[in-house]
């Protein structure tokens, strides 16, 4: 591991993964990777998450496909030197932030989309001019492969490298120096990789999860908001971080919301779900057992049914759901779906509030003054209103956690600045040394005065160019009165 990363960083050191040429290179030649070998890519995922190949597309290659056009179109802007505001003192010299690349990056992905979660990042660390190491995760097996296979045919293999491998590998990994880690998983590895990474002071962006709520209120198209709720919760079997964990609502709208989230699930996927292609099943045994466990002791208003052998368990609703009960207390990560009791958006806002900040939160109302309240009065890594999930599609609203739910965003320009270092550059000349005995030793009152009236005055440069233009028009007054005088 430590050859690898020194082999990566020799390659960076070498400058070759600066230009903007280069960048634009490698990512077209990502693009071409994802179309050329479309039909590999959607047999791995579909393998991973017994999932139809249309679906793989449409979760995972869509969104790849327009984050590397974005990139494409917007590199050149996002890597430009940004002039910034300056002051009377530093008004006749150059001032900027210029976006640098960070150095050798680390981004480890999670399995339950398995592709995204390591190219999305890796769209970001390539267009910010770094050199990437990316560590796929070892359950979702085929994905891993076909990346360690593919990406090495179509990017520079000096610069961009694949581990796989389990934890074992991902321990070794981890002790190496890194100029920034992106790691996508749950909170218990992500205190691990924090740690890790403060061996050598290395940033971390952690994606990380968390259980989602989402508030229906009584003023509400109920068939609407139910319909989308299905899509979200049960989309990829509920395994989706920002997958809306629970409900919250009125007591009374209870029954409405299970027969109406029955009826969207026969319409989804038929009348038998376990022969439905955009039915997806539990990643393994272990997350299978987990969510059995979940069931225990619990009111199943619908579903609950599970098959071992193929890890299927059936789009489930929970009812009259105890916000103390195991199903409550941890991020569920299936296609399980409490319903939890409050009196009014009041309850529902202590409710959140009195637990971990979520990764994502959900609000269906007509009444857009609710929302914004329920907005305004919690925290959350993202927010969508009146729909779940979407806010992930938006690629120029940055996707993080905050809290609990992680730390640090990416997506689009937020991709771009998470892999990149701002540096601020002042460009001097060598003249003007007389203003500058205003800060040389030995100090004196006056001139601690006029330091204030240069750095305290709130006179920018567009208001000196007036007082100056003001003052020229004057001395042009006066000169031509005293001429024809
Ligand atoms: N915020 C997001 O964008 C996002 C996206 C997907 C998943 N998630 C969250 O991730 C969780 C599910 O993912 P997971 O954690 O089961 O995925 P996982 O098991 O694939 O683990 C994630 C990564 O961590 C590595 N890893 C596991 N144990 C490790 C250890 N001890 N030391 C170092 N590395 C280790 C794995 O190899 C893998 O690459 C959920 O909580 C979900 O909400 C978050
Ligand atoms: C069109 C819907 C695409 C949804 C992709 C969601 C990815 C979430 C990543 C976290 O698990």
């Amino acid at each position: 591991m430590e050859r690898q990363v020194q082999r990566l960083r020799q390659a960076f050191r070498s400058g070759r993964s600066r230009p903007l040429s280069f960048r634009l290179q490698q990512l077209e030649a990502l693009r071409r990777m994802v179309q050329e070998c479309e039909k590999d890519i959607l047999a791995s995922i579909a393998a991973d998450l017994s999932k139809s190949e249309l679906n793989a597309y449409s979760h995972e290659v869509i969104t790849i496909l327009g984050e590397i056009d974005f990139m494409l179109e917007n590199l050149s802007e996002l890597a430009s030197a940004k002039p910034v505001k300056k002051n009377l003192l530093t008004m006749m010299d150059e001032a900027y932030v210029q976006p640098e690349p960070l150095g050798v990056v680390l981004i480890i992905g999670a399995w339950n989309y398995p592709f995204v979660l390591i190219m999305q990042p890796l769209v970001g660390a390539i267009a910010a001019g770094n050199a990437v190491i990316v560590k796929p995760s070892e359950l979702s097996e085929n994905t891993a492969k076909i990346l360690a296979k593919l990406l090495p045919q179509y990017l520079d293999q000096d610069l961009y490298a694949v581990v796989n491998g389990g934890v074992t590998e991902t321990t070794e990994l981890l002790k190496q120096r890194f100029d920034h880690i992106l790691y996508t998983g749950n909170t218990a590895v992500g205190k691990i990789v924090m740690e890790a990474a403060s061996k050598h002071l290395t940033p971390v962006t952690l994606e990380l999860g968390g259980k989602s709520p989402c508030y229906i209120d009584r003023n509400c198209d109920l068939d609407v908001a139910c319909r989308r709720i299905t899509w979200g919760k049960y989309m990829n079997c509920g395994q989706t971080c920002i997958a809306p964990d629970y409900i919250l609502c009125e007591a009374s709208l209870q029954d409405q919301i299970v027969q109406k989230i029955k009826d969207t699930v026969k319409d989804f996927y038929g009348e038998n779900i376990k022969e439905s292609p955009d039915y997806e099943r539990i990643i393994n045994l272990r997350h299978f057992k987990r969510l059995q466990s979940l069931l225990e002791g619990q009111k199943i208003a619908f579903g609950g049914e599970t098959d071992e052998v193929t890890r299927y368990i059936a789009p489930t609703i929970l009812t009259d759901v105890d916000p103390n009960s195991k199903v409550m207390q941890e991020e569920i990560f299936g296609p399980i779906l409490p319903i939890v009791s409050v009196k009014n958006v009041d309850e529902a806002i202590e409710f959140i509030n009195d637990r971990e900040k979520p990764l994502a939160l959900y609000v269906f109302s007509h009444n857009n003054k609710l929302i914004k309240r329920v907005i305004n009065e919690t925290s959350s890594g993202g927010v969508t209103g009146n729909d779940v999930i979407m806010h992930f599609t938006v690629n120029s609203l940055p996707f993080g956690g905050v809290g609990a739910s992680g730390m640090g965003a990416y997506h689009g320009k937020y991709s771009f600045d998470t892999f990149s270092h701002q540096r601020p550059c002042l460009l001097k000349g060598l003249t003007g040394e007389s203003v500058n005995k205003l800060r040389y030793p030995p100090n004196s009152q006056s001139k601690l005065s006029w330091a204030k009236f240069f750095l305290l005055k709130r006179l920018s440069v567009g208001k000196l160019s007036m007082l100056l233009l003001m003052a020229l028009v004057v001395v042009a007054a006066v000169t031509v009165k005293a001429y024809l005088s």
